[in-house]
Parts: C-alpha cells; structure tokens; sequence
C-alpha cells in the first residue's frame, strides 16, 4: 500500500542543460570553513572522534562550493537543499516522506546527541536525499538510542555532512531562495562536473507508484502522498479507523468503501506536476468530507480552482506563527513545504482560514459548502508543537455532522 517514490538522479546527462544563472565555471567559489581548523582540532585534541571522516564537497547551483566532513554514506547525490529550523527531532525529519529528495539542512548548529530510536520514526525509512549540519555530536547518550545518528545513516545509505558553516548556507538560502546542489565525497569528480549535475537536475520528476454511531469508529480513507506514521496516530486517537491507500488509488473503489471522511497526506514534491491526483481529490469532494495535510492541502486548493506557487525557500521548521483567522488565535507551527496556494487564485466560497504570519501566505482553507478543510503545515507536528491538533477534532466534527445528517 505504500508508495514508493522514483528519482532520476543516474540517469542525468550532465551536458544536455545549461541553467541560464551559469557562471564562468572557472569562477567556482571555494567557502572554507572559517572555524573548521580551530575547532575541530580543539575537539580532536580532546576525545577521539568515533567515525569516520572524509573530505566532502557541497557544490550549489549557484556555482558555491562548500567544503565539509562527511558522515553516514559516502558517494554522490543530488537534491534541493532546504533549511529547518527545528531545534529537536531530526530523526522525524530523516523519516518525513516530504523531504525525498532534499537536502536539509539544520539550522540548529548541534546535531545527533540523542541518535535515533526506533518508536519515533514518521515512516519506514529515512527519505531524505541528505542531511548538513553544523557540528555532529560525538557523543550520544538517551535512554531511547538504538543507534547514533551516522550509523543509521550510512544502513540506509543516506549521506550527511558536517563542520559547514550552516548559517552562512542558510543567508545564502534566504537571499537568493531555494537551490539545487551536489554532495560528494568522490575525489575523482571535479567541481565543475558536480556544478553541471546540479545545473541539470529537477525536483519535479516524481513518479508515485505507488465515534460513529453506536460507538463504531468513523472509517476514513488516507491517501498516501508520503504519509506520516503521526497523522494516522493522531487520526485513530480521534476514534477513527483509517485505510491508507495509494496515490493512484481509483476514485470508484474509495467511494465503493463508503468512507466516513477522507484524508489526502502530506508528500514531497510540486503539486501541480501530479495532475492525476488533483482529478482524483476533484472526484471525491462534494461527496464525503475531506481533510488536506501540506500536500494534500495543495491539492485541494488546485482540485477547486486554485493555484500553486514555489516559494522562495520555503518553510521547513518547528517555530512558524500562524494566525487561525476564525479564532483570531496565534499557534506556533511545525512546517515543511517550498510550494504554497496562492489565495488570490481561489474561487467564491472557499474561505482562506489560516494565513502565515512570517509572510501573510496562505495557511490553510475550507470550503464549508463541500464539507471541506486542509492546512498547510501539520497538526501532528513530529516534530514540533501542539497547538495545531485542533484541526483534526474539527475534521471528526465535519465527518460527524455528515454520518449523523
Ligand atoms: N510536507 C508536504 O506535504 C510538502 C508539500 C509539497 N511537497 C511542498 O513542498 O510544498
């Protein structure tokens, strides 16, 4: 039932494009670490690092190169670097399935010192295409630990790298907005040959494959985009008993299941490149009451009529401030989206419920007529905070007033 998510990362010949922000390759600027010498080897002098370290390089689309220390995996990835600014919870962000394809990047400068446990994984496997940080813990110590954070990386052969100046990556991110890059620990590349493979690669090739009455629980169906673990948790803990299936799931076969509420999850990629799934979000709604989580959210706002943007650099982190226009309410948020509604593209009728207070984009939606509600960010926020779980009772409270009409 689960999807699984193919990318074209091999198969991308590197000359066949050029990006128009190209700069002369022989103009490639090489970042150096500034505190790397001072302080690793303050830290080396004092415990012996217990992993393995190799030379790294992130190379940028915008022709930076980062020299850093590589962790977890060795070998060469390509992906779009996003920053989160979550203090805590990165192994909920190594097993987010949004985060396919990217690489994150922590803003939070210590990374690792509680490893990774095994009950607080958000799916089955680590989806990220890698991970940056500032400084990796060499040290890990937590009653939970199964593991230390670059062992359970290199398993699931994702690559990491660290003593990288994250804040300066971060600046960069910020200023310019969001950007492809390469990361290698392959000496035989060159920096130009990585230049290209950023150059050339998109983010958008995606293939996905991939209490009731008398006391019964309320069926819901969960289309899986990249679903995480804790929205279904949050959902049964709401009395409901949840189906998840595919991305590709035929509309017929839901509505032959005669579901209670149906919820379209969270997933990694542009919205607007799955015109499928928009067809089949456009076929249920009217017809059973419907949730949208991120993902699911922007389908939702393109299947009534709506459009959907890139953001600059997106919002991926724990602390983001949304105002819930109903309420007049403020709640801290847990993000993780570069794509966004644009609210001026929405038809009559659907009513713009949340917006983000860091920029005034739109947050979340809901069209009462068609019993229909989503939210940009995540009311299961793992991690972050729970000010946004409310969103899932006022879901069972829309499926509620449906089963008892
Ligand atoms: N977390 C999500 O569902 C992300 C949605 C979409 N992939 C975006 O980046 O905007």
């Amino acid at each position: 039932m689960a999807i699984t998510v193919a990318i074209n990362l091999a198969l991308i010949n590197p000359s066949t494009l050029f990006h128009p922000k190209s700069p002369n390759p022989s103009k490639l600027r090489a970042f150096t670490l500034r505190c790397s010498s001072a302080a690793s080897t303050a830290v080396t002098d004092l415990a012996e690092i217990p992993w393995k370290t190799s030379d790294a390089r992130l190379v940028l689309e915008d022709g930076s190169i980062w020299r850093a220390k590589s962790f977890g995996a060795s070998g060469t990835q390509v992906g779009e670097i996003v920053f989160n600014t979550s203090l805590t919870g990165y192994q909920e962000i190594l097993t987010d399935p949004s985060y396919a394809g990217q690489f994150v990047l922590m803003t939070n400068p210590h990374i690792g010192n509680t490893g990774v446990n095994f009950d607080d994984q958000e799916s089955r496997q680590c989806f990220l295409a890698g991970l940056v940080v500032r400084s990796l813990s060499i040290s890990t110590s937590n009653w939970r630990c199964g593991e230390t954070l670059g062992d359970c990386l290199a398993e699931r052969n994702i690559m990491g790298i660290y003593d990288v100046d994250t804040r300066a990556i971060t600046r960069r991110l910020r200023q310019d907005g969001s950007l492809i890059g390469v990361l290698s620990t392959d000496r035989t590349k060159t920096d130009e040959e990585l230049l290209e493979m950023s150059r050339s690669w998109d983010i958008v090739e995606w293939e996905f494959n991939s209490s009731k009455r008398g006391g019964e629980a309320f069926r819901v169906i969960a289309y899986d985009f990249g679903i995480k673990h804790n929205i279904l948790k949050r959902l049964a803990s709401y009395g409901c008993k949840i189906t998840v299936v595919p991305s590709t799931w035929p509309t017929s076969e839901t509505l032959k299941m005669k579901p209670d509420g149906v919820l379209f999850s969270n997933g990694p990629g542009d919205p607007s490149a799955v015109p499928y799934a928009v067809e089949t979000v456009k076929e249920i709604i009217g017809k059973v009451p419907a949730f949208g989580i991120c993902m699911g959210h922007q389908l939702l706002g393109l299947a009534l009529g709506g459009k959907t943007f890139k953001m600059k650099f997106g919002h991926h982190g724990g602390n983001h401030p949304v105002r819930n226009l109903r309420s007049g309410h403020v709640e801290i948020s847990a993000q993780n989206h570069n794509y966004a509604v644009d609210s001026s593209s929405l038809p009559e009728g659907v009513e713009v419920t949340h917006v983000n207070l860091n920029d005034g984009s739109c947050a979340g939606l809901a069209y009462p007529a068609q019993n229909i509600m989503s939210i940009q960010y995540h009311p299961e926020a793992s991690p972050g905070t729970h000010d946004s779980d409310y969103a899932f009772r006022e879901f069972i409270q829309l499926v509620k007033v449906k089963v008892n009409s």
